[in-house]
């Protein structure tokens, strides 16, 4: 038989058995739909039942409820391949492996769980370790339809001449496909070094480092559907945060975990974790460097003692046919003692309104001839409407927007900040916070603030409201209970973000994703200390380090590796494993061509390749580039700024002027490493430099 005629026999070997798991899936649909059903009738009978019948009723409704969910869920979800995978053993025994584990009528086993200890070994058996694995086989389906299949002998030994092998590896096949605006899983291709770092335990601290394109989302991601599979009950309820760099990340990442069933898990971006604000822009490198920095939680500490604009500076009241006045110092020396107390400011109403009623009172026994009884004043004036109103607005509710907004005014950052920042640094974050919107930096000073501040007093219905909370609802406001929390791209949180994440993982266990090499943040060790922090006295903590670069092909990298060779060693940089024999292409072009060059060579590179081409350039000229290719297949063309390419991906990359982005990032070549690795398969770039890479 010719390889094809092998080929297509072995194909349609995996058809029958993908046709009886579809069959399988079919009955199990129906019986899914009638227990849903029964699901409901066992809840209305529990109405009616006795009590102690209806805790036992309604658990085993929802056991069932769920299981049923899940079942049309996977069904339901968009995914390649239901059964991906196939181990032929030793003995001659074969086990499927797929994205949900499936039985037939009698109980036998048609497919594993991928996330099963049993499949295991379809991730981690290798030719040096087979464990007793004579053939692997990635099985490719569109649809319902097997496709293709590739194969790997990792016992040649052991192979029975009836055992054919085709294909040519699974992996470059996967590899060599074209991108588009999502993520894929990678169930069907996960490494060894990989599934290693997937499989680890939930507990402590699991930190998972690599160069670019070394799959750390990917991994972190199935870490996840690991986890929630393996321990549902401990991490489920209590809920699962994945937190990424920007909202074109998460949005690109968003397929991945419901296309393996999993929905529950909340993906949100340092710019959105605040609930209610929703920030994507990005400050300048020097400006977002003091604003993430430990000093600024002495500058909003001192912020909040400072009078709120607005707050009267003067205090005058009746009593008793006199007139007591507190002036501005007066009201300030009572400000100060209030915040001397230590509590939150807005917990500490009734605290002011003390204050000043003692204020008065020493206020009125220093006038002469009036005799006053200190209980009679306070009583009095405590009860007094106009008292209470001068309190509301002296002593406001604050918000945490209202204050940081408050800071927009220069002489007051002046006063809050007083030699904690410089001058100049006064001017760049005053002028920051007098402009529209929100900044990614500005979410963790406000969540600081939010802290700082204390939550508003509390109206009863909403007390209510939110004690009424159960796991799987939506989480209250500002949730901070999370089981597991993955930090991704955690290299360039600043000390004020990871402040931010730790409060919402208190008690939780960590994934960290990060490659040391691509950091944005200038002062690494601050970082560090502040991440230490946050994960407190955890002590279990694991390492994995993935080393091989399944994204940008080795001509590319070759490229990216150059501009990084001065500040990261040999050790910290992966290895791509993929050549195209295509190297990237670098042109010099006047300044006044810029426009007409970028078009053309994305032009260009839309007719070389299939999925989609991105257009990197510097934050400071990115609005400028995106103008000039408008016109150019909004489809498949992506406009993005070197900060926000981080963690994305394209088939083809024009990177416009590379100068630039080292000029504009605090830490140089690095921002330009992380931009000349989003490639998977082309990559030109455009300089003006004619010396550049070397100048
Ligand atoms: N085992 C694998 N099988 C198939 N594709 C893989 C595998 N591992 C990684 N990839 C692919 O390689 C690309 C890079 O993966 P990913 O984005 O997770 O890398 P990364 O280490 O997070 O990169 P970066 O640090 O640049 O953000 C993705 O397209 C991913 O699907």
């Amino acid at each position: 038989m010719s390889q094809a005629s092998v080929r297509q026999a072995e194909i349609a070997i995996e058809q029958k058995h993908v046709d009886v798991v579809y069959a399988r899936l079919a009955d199990m649909r129906v019986e899914a739909e009638q227990m849903r059903d029964r699901g409901d009738q066992l809840a209305h009978g529990a109405r009616t039942e006795a009590v102690f019948e209806q805790a036992s009723m309604l658990y085993e409704r929802d056991v069932m409820v769920r299981y049923a969910n899940r079942i049309l869920q996977t069904l339901d979800s968009e995914h390649e391949g239901l059964v991906f995978g196939r181990l032929d053993d030793t003995t001659g025994e074969v086990l499927y492996v797929g994205r949900l584990g499936i039985r037939d009528a009698d109980f036998e086993n048609l497919v594993t769980d991928w996330r099963a200890p049993a499949a295991a070994a379809f991730y981690q058996a290798t030719a040096e370790q087979p464990m007793d694995v004579v053939r692997r086989r990635v099985i490719r389906s569109s649809g319902q339809q097997v496709i293709e299949i590739d194969d790997d002998l990792l016992m040649p030994g052991s192979q029975p001449a009836s055992m054919p092998v085709v294909g040519e590896g699974a992996l470059m096949a996967t590899l060599n496909r074209a991108r588009g605006d999502a993520m894929r899983d990678i169930v069907s291709t996960i490494q060894k070094e990989q599934d290693e770092a997937i499989r680890a335990p939930w507990r402590g601290v699991t930190e998972i480092t690599g160069g670019p394109g070394t799959g750390k989302t990917a991994v972190a991601l199935h870490r996840v559907a690991y986890l929630l599979y393996r321990d549902r009950k401990r991490l489920g309820s209590a809920g699962v945060l994945v937190l990424g760099p920007s909202t074109a990340f998460t949005s690109y990442i968003s397929r991945v975990l419901p296309s393996m069933g999993e929905d529950s898990v909340e993906l949100r971006s340092l710019g959105g974790l605040l609930d209610g604000i929703e920030a994507a822009r990005i400050d300048p490198a020097p400006i977002a460097a003091v604003k993430g920095s430990l000093r600024m939680r002495r500058v909003l500490k001192k912020a909040l003692r400072d009078s709120p604009p607005g707050a009267p500076t003067e205090m005058r009241i009746m009593y008793r046919g006199e007139v007591l006045k507190l002036d501005a110092q007066d009201l300030a020396k009572v400000r100060r003692q209030v915040h001397g107390l230590g509590r939150l400011p807005n917990r500490s109403r009734v605290d002011a309104a003390e204050a000043l009623l003692e204020a008065l009172w020493r206020k009125a026994e220093s006038y002469e001839g009036f005799h006053v009884k200190r209980q009679d004043l306070l009583v009095d004036l405590g009860e007094r409407i106009d008292f209470h109103r001068f309190v509301v607005v002296w002593w406001p509710v604050l918000t945490a927007t209202d204050v940081l907004r408050w800071l927009g005014e220069r002489s007051r950052l002046a006063h809050a900040a007083g030699q904690t920042l410089s001058a100049r640094e006064i001017d760049q974050l005053s002028a920051s916070w007098r402009a529209d919107g929100w900044s990614v930096a500005d979410v963790a000073l406000l969540d600081e603030l939010r802290t700082l501040i204390g939550p508003p007093p509390k109206r009863r219905h909403r007390r209510a409201v939110e004690d009424s909370y159960e796991p799987g609802r939506r989480r209250p406001e500002n949730y901070e209970d999370y089981s597991h929390i993955v930090v991704d791209e955690s290299q360039d949180l600043s000390p004020m973000q990871w402040r931010m994440v730790a409060r919402r993982g208190q008690y939780a266990s960590w994934t960290l994703v990060g490659d040391p090499v691509q950091s944005t943040w200038p002062d690494p060790a601050e970082a560090a200390q502040a991440r230490d922090s946050a994960l407190g006295k955890r002590t279990t903590r694991r390492r994995f380090a993935l080393r091989t670069n399944y994204r940008n092909s080795a001509e590319i990298f070759e490229l990216a590796a150059r501009v990084v060779r001065d500040v990261a060693s040999d050790s910290e940089l992966p290895r791509a494993v993929r050549e195209t024999g295509i190297k990237p292409q670098i042109s010099v072009v006047a300044d006044a061509s810029m426009p007409g060059a970028i078009r053309d060579a994305a032009r260009e590179l839309l007719g070389q390749v299939d999925g989609t081409v991105g257009v990197i350039g510097s934050m400071t000229s990115i609005a400028k580039i995106t103008e000039w290719v408008t016109d150019v297949d909004p489809e498949r063309l992506r406009v993005v700024d070197a900060i926000e390419a981080k963690g994305l991906e394209y088939d083809a990359v024009v990177l416009v002027e590379p100068g630039e982005i080292v000029a504009e990032s605090l830490t140089g070549p690095r921002a330009l490493y992380v931009a000349l690795t989003r490639a998977t398969q082309r990559l030109t770039v455009l300089t003006t430099d004619p010396a550049w890479p070397e100048g």
